[in-house]
């Protein structure tokens, strides 16, 4: 966390002064670039080639990438000035526990493909700037390493639905005694998108052992294995056993709206539908007993040519706002992304690549410069804004105005 000696109330604004401070008086300068629009390049630099190519690959064109960035930049924000700034307070209630941020690290699986901190390493930045955590199925550390990492630090599990419902029970289970609180279950990932990079280079995870971790750890998992491999451990046979978990993973069917009924049976806690992006669906999710939604394209990595996430969220947030809590992310770059999705009326975001590229550049620390850097911002922005709480964010800071031509960023 920052050094927060002369800033007061201001914990995550006062990084600009520890990143100042250090240049000045000791040369070090920030190792993680402080531009987002500099962040990708460094990481292509930084890290190694599968792991970069692995993290920025979009579906088809990249144009859903785009779209998310564009939508973005559509909002502008209008200030007030002569208002009270301080204190200024970031926090938010999520299914009634609150959260000294408003922002979570979202999913991310095989990040030991990215540094060897991997997810123990995004955890333990996480903690230390009280950002929730959320573990994906496929990661890379188990649902127990991550807990043990970082005890007191708030975590979700995200669920890649395996096609087994013991399977499932289990996975859900051992989320449940580690203190994984809120579960995500994305649903627009049944199976791998068309994603060029990772083709032409044959870029599969699983199998070189990649993201199998807590399904060669889960005692359904092994014993299942077993059965069918006549005793075999999945060590001992590595490619059947990846085999195996990714068809469960990703078993290349959707699921239908009714079978969430399994989930409710073996999960106590807030269920939140991940890849929502149609009005329709939004509804869906709230008749059929779900707590909260994000409004996600996976990043732009799952359909080519999708809706910007920001061009949906205010029809999505009128519809199901009171029913459901909604959240949202893909392209979130800088602090006044995160203003603006919260006054378009996201309860909170969550930030995907530029943590995973801080992770690559310098391991848990550049995951943490990335995550303060994040903050600071927000912090900053919003008392710039002449906003002091989350709550008090709303669309009359915000004007849709609509531009044409290139835009100059490299976001
Ligand atoms: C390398 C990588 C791996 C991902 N793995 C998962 C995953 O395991 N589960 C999941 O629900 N989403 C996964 N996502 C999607 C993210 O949770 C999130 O929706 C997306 O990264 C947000 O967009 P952003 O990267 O522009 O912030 C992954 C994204 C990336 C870039
Ligand atoms: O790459 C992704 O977007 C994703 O969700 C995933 C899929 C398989 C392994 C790791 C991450």
């Amino acid at each position: 966390m920052a050094d927060q000696d002369g800033d007061g109330p201001q914990p995550y604004a006062a990084y600009l002064r520890t990143v100042i401070q250090k240049g000045l008086l000791t040369g070090e300068l920030p190792v993680v670039t402080t531009d987002p629009n500099r962040l990708e390049e460094q990481a292509r630099k930084t890290m190694p080639k599968a792991g970069f190519d692995y993290i920025l690959g979009g579906a088809g064109e990249a144009a859903t990438m785009d779209a998310n960035r564009l939508a973005f930049r559509q909002w502008k924000i209008i200030p007030r000035v002569l208002k009270p700034t301080t204190p200024r307070d970031l926090s938010v209630t999520l299914f009634g526990q609150k959260y000294d941020v408003p922002i979570l690290f979202a999913p991310i699986g095989v990040q030991s493909l990215f540094h060897q901190d991997k997810e123990i390493g995004v955890a333990k930045a996480c903690a230390a700037l009280r950002v929730p955590f959320t573990l994906s199925t496929v990661s890379q550390s188990t649902f127990e390493e991550v807990a043990a990492a970082a005890p007191g630090s708030p975590r979700w599990f995200q669920l890649y639905w395996p096609s087994d419902e013991e399977l499932t029970a289990s996975l859900l289970k051992r989320a449940k005694d580690n203190g994984y609180t809120a579960l995500v279950v994305t649903l627009d990932t049944w199976t791998l998108a068309w994603r060029p990079t990772d083709l032409d280079t044959a870029n599969v995870p699983f199998l070189v052992g990649v993201g199998d971790a807590n399904g060669f750890s889960d005692p359904v998992f092994r014993r299942k294995f077993a059965e069918m491999s006549d005793g075999g451990t999945p060590e001992e046979n590595m490619v059947q056993a990846a085999m195996y978990w990714i068809g469960n993973t990703f078993p290349g069917v959707s699921r239908s709206w009714e079978d969430l009924k399994i989930l409710k049976k073996h999960w106590d806690g807030p269920i939140i539908l991940k890849g929502i992006l149609s009005v329709e669906d939004a509804v869906l999710a709230a008749e059929h007993g779900m707590d909260g939604i994000i409004v996600s394209n996976h990043g732009g990595r799952q359909i080519d040519g999708a809706i910007g996430t920001l061009d949906v969220l205010p029809e999505i947030v009128d519809a199901v706002g009171s029913k459901l809590t909604v959240m949202m992310d893909s392209g979130i770059r800088t602090g006044a992304d995160i203003l603006k999705a919260l006054a378009l009326g996201a309860k909170a975001v969550f930030v995907g690549r530029p943590v995973v590229y801080g992770l690559g550049i310098n391991g848990k620390e550049g995951a943490e410069a990335v995550l303060a850097g994040l903050l600071a911002d927000l912090d900053l922005t919003m008392g710039f804004t002449g906003v002091q709480n989350i709550g008090d964010l709303n669309r009359s800071i915000l004007r849709r105005i609509q531009h044409s031509g290139d835009i100059k960023s490299s976001l």
